[in-house]
């Protein structure tokens, strides 16, 4: 194994473990991918992230194979398929934060009630239908809810969010659950007036090149 592979193994642990650190995920929910030369490198399923290792992370071509002996996270299809299509994106995030899964549970989609949501790639952040954990089918409705966008929403399930880095990925997953988290604060007092789609517009070209909000 090279130097370079090795540290995105272990950034994969490290991304793991912050992201249940922040609070945006729970237990051995969620799952993190990096593309790695022509296929993926993705958490293994149900590995506690305090004792994940390096070479617990599987390397996955394209196609869907992968060493034998090896188990890849349950979700390996929306990573793959994400990878496959969307030559702009390098890492993905997969979690079940609190705020973001309420809105899922009732298949809402956050609306512009913040600028940040430009971030996002757009004036929404949809939620894709839902289906079962680990099907194709799920990866469809992810990859259709992830057009033009860097997040989505998963109905009954959770959130991804991808970028060009998994620093970037990473922040994004925090900015959607702060998003989600304003977005059910606003519900519980009344309606929230929204941004329009163009001043959306006009603060992502504002945003792009600033600090972690590009790609
Ligand atoms: C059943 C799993 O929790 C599934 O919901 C998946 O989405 C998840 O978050 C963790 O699955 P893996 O441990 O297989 O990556």
């Amino acid at each position: 194994m090279t130097a370079d592979e090795l540290a995105k193994r272990q950034a994969i642990i490290d991304a793991c473990r912050r992201m249940n650190a922040l609070g945006i995920n729970q237990g051995t929910s969620g799952n993190i991918s990096v593309r790695h030369l022509d296929g993926l490198l993705v958490t293994p399923t149900s590995v506690p992230y305090d004792a994940m290792t390096p070479d617990q992370i599987v390397f996955m071509a394209m196609d869907g194979s992968h060493a034998p002996g090896q188990k890849p996270s349950s979700e390996w299809r929306f990573h793959r398929d994400i990878l496959k299509s969307r030559p702009d994106v390098n890492a993905v995030v997969h979690a079940h934060p609190t705020f973001c899964t309420i809105l899922a549970i009732l298949g809402m989609e956050i609306p512009p009630v913040h600028y940040m949501i430009a971030a996002a790639g757009g004036d929404s952040i949809r939620c894709a239908p839902y289906a079962t954990f680990g099907t194709a089918e799920l990866s469809e409705h992810a990859l259709r809810a992830l057009e033009g966008r860097l997040a989505c929403l998963l109905d009954h399930h959770g959130m991804i969010a991808v970028g060009k880095t998994l620093d970037k990925a990473m922040w994004l997953a925090v900015e959607v659950e702060t998003l989600a988290r304003q977005y059910h604060g606003c519900l519980q007092i009344g309606k929230p007036p929204l941004l329009s789609s163009a001043e959306i517009e006009r603060v992502s070209q504002r945003m792009a090149g600033y600090g972690m909000s590009e790609g």
